[in-house]
């Protein structure tokens, strides 16, 4: 796997994640290949990486043995195009792409045989993250194994079957990093509130979130609900807080928000 020249079209937060995740996992950094438009702060952290950070996009791509999109939705047609003279027959292409369809991808690649998409999370960044993967059946099993090996390299992949079930996991770990750190922000508000300093809400905050999820992954027999009704004391404080999450519907928010989501994948995937 380490022999194969990479090149990342976009080297923005998810790209990065993965890049460093790559890197440390031992990924040769001079096998990678990183283009961004404009951002040289980047550019220059990834040189110091040891990564070849100087070649135009259309260049990246004709060196690299796999190819990985990694550009905002909005621009992949745009950046596609600057390839239209590049043959894809014996090169890989992942995308990282939310919202962009294998179908897309085909047409905006036409010599492209083997295409993977994925959808990766930004705790890739510290080997911590959970990358959906889909791929057709006429996709070559080395470019899937490549594109697991990929993301393994920096956290766990779950295949799925359908391409719409791409879009579920969107809401379910592509996005939902956010979900968390915006409830560690309303917690850290809300402390703060109380008098704390933001720092202190923050380590206070974030103890207990990185504790509650060591928990959840060290008690694989014990249901989330138990784990919950395990700091519920009857007619005590949790019980209260609980309470009032029930009173707002918290479940009900949760499962519009992630439909949410998937609502504006699928709509992307009509207009991009
Ligand atoms: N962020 C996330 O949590 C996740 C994102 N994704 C997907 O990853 C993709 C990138 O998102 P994200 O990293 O968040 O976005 P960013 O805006 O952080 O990154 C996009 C990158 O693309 C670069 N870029 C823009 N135009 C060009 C161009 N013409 N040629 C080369 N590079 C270009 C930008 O460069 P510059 O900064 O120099 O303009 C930037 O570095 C999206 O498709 C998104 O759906 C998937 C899963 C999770
Ligand atoms: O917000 C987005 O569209 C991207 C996809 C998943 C996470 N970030």
């Amino acid at each position: 796997m380490n022999q194969k020249t990479i090149a990342f079209i976009g080297a923005g937060n998810m790209a990065f994640a993965i890049i460093a995740g790559l890197v440390k996992s031992g990924y040769p950094a001079a096998n990678i290949i990183a283009c961004n438009k404009s951002n040289q702060a980047r550019c220059e952290q990834l040189r110091q990486m040891g990564l070849q950070v100087d070649l135009t996009n259309r260049e990246a791509v004709e060196r690299a043995d796999v190819v990985i999109l990694a550009v905002k939705p909005q621009m992949m047609a745009e950046v596609c195009a600057e390839f239209a003279e590049v043959d894809f027959a014996d090169k890989w292409v992942i995308s990282v792409a939310a919202g962009i369809a294998v179908a897309r991808l085909e047409q905006l690649l036409p010599s492209a045989r083997n295409i993977v998409r994925t959808m990766p999370n930004t705790p890739s960044l510290i080997g911590e993250g959970m990358s959906g993967l889909f791929a057709k059946k006429i996709v070559e099993p080395t470019a899937c194994r490549f594109a697991e090996q990929l993301l393994s390299a920096v956290g766990q992949c779950y295949w799925v079957e359908t391409e719409s079930q791409l879009n579920q996991i969107i809401a379910i770990t592509g996005s939902s990093p956010a979900y968390f750190f915006k409830f560690m922000e309303a917690m850290q508000q809300s402390a703060v509130k109380m008098g704390f300093s933001e720092q202190d809400a923050r380590v206070l905050v974030q103890s207990v979130a990185i504790g509650a999820a060591k928990m959840v992954a060290a008690n694989p027999e014990l249901s989330l609900a138990t784990l919950r009704e395990n700091v519920t004391s009857k007619g005590g404080t949790t019980a209260q807080a609980l309470a009032v999450f029930e009173q707002h519907r918290l479940d009900q928010t949760v499962d519009e928000a992630m439909n949410a989501a998937i609502k504006r994948a699928e709509e992307m995937e009509k207009s991009l």
